[in-house]
């Protein structure tokens, strides 16, 4: 089903057209990962990805700040095409798209301030003082100020993906793409991490992705979640929607009602 149909009103921040991806074709055993997506996402919504295991949802996600290279199509954010970037500006480009990950990938061999300046540092063009006051205030929108000396070793799993946030935020970018960031987590770490989220979509106006096979936790966050089937937007679901197509978006539907979401969402 083409995506157009569901077009957030608003200029989009984020444009996918056409968006294609396959693996290994060239020896004739290729996988198509994700086939001709189309996408808008609105400046300042919080958009969920899901769908079984093998779908697609890392590989779309991944096409967002091209991690992976689509085989065809475009994908522009916050006005840049970044399918048309050379390398050089590509890296400029991305420092307007943090990620986190599943694994939190912190540097172990830095404390937690040296993994939030870590961005700022490779960029460049901040001086020392500018750089330890984005790192401060970064930390304090997590709520991990009095960590900022700590090894990522001595901190709780919640802790550390709230590191990872306050990092992929250090740059100051519109959007913050999200890999399955609860999925190593608690039921009760998981919560105050998609209270984190909200928090930073809410206060910093953060246009968020989140790939998920937690349809709880997509469905307490987002504004709208598509789901993917062998590489296709099967659909996308919203509360409110009267009925789903497919058996994901049935199993969606009920939990948009959930109290974490009322709480998230007041
Ligand atoms: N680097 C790669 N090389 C070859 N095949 C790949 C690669 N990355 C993904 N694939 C294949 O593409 C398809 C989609 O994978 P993807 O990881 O995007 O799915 P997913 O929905 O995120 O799955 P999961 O929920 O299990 O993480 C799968 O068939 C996968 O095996």
């Amino acid at each position: 089903m083409n995506a157009l149909h569901h077009l957030p009103p608003a200029a989009p921040l984020i444009r996918l057209r056409g968006v294609s991806r396959s693996f290994g074709t060239d020896r004739g055993t290729g996988v198509a990962a994700v086939r001709d997506v189309s996408l808008d996402i609105g400046a300042g919504e919080i958009f969920g990805i899901a769908g079984r295991s093998g779908a697609g949802k890392s590989t779309l996600l991944r096409l967002f700040n091209l991690l992976e290279r689509p085989d065809a199509g475009t994908v522009t954010v916050d006005g840049e095409e970044l399918t048309r970037l050379g390398k050089h500006a590509l890296r400029a480009a991305r420092q307007n798209i943090g990620m986190i990950f599943q694994g939190f990938n912190l540097l172990q061999n830095a404390t937690v301030a040296d993994n939030v300046a870590f961005p700022l540092k490779i960029h460049g063009g901040h001086d020392r003082a500018a750089m330890a006051r984005r790192v401060a205030d970064c930390l304090a929108l997590v709520h991990l100020e009095d960590k900022a000396q700590a090894w990522p070793a001595q901190l709780s799993g919640g802790q550390r993906q709230r590191v990872a946030i306050a990092r992929a935020l250090a740059s100051g970018p519109a959007v913050l793409l999200c890999d399955e960031p609860t999925s190593a987590l608690d039921a009760e770490t998981t919560r105050s991490i998609l209270a984190t989220l909200a928090d930073v979509n809410r206060r910093l106006g953060v246009t968020i992705v989140i790939v998920s096979h937690e349809l709880d936790v997509l469905a307490a966050l987002c504004h709208r979640v598509a789901v993917i089937e062998a590489g296709e937007v099967a659909e996308i679901v919203r509360p409110g929607t009267p009925h789903a197509v497919t058996a994901l978006g049935r199993e969606l539907l009920p939990l948009f009602a959930s109290a974490t979401r009322e709480a998230l969402h007041a």
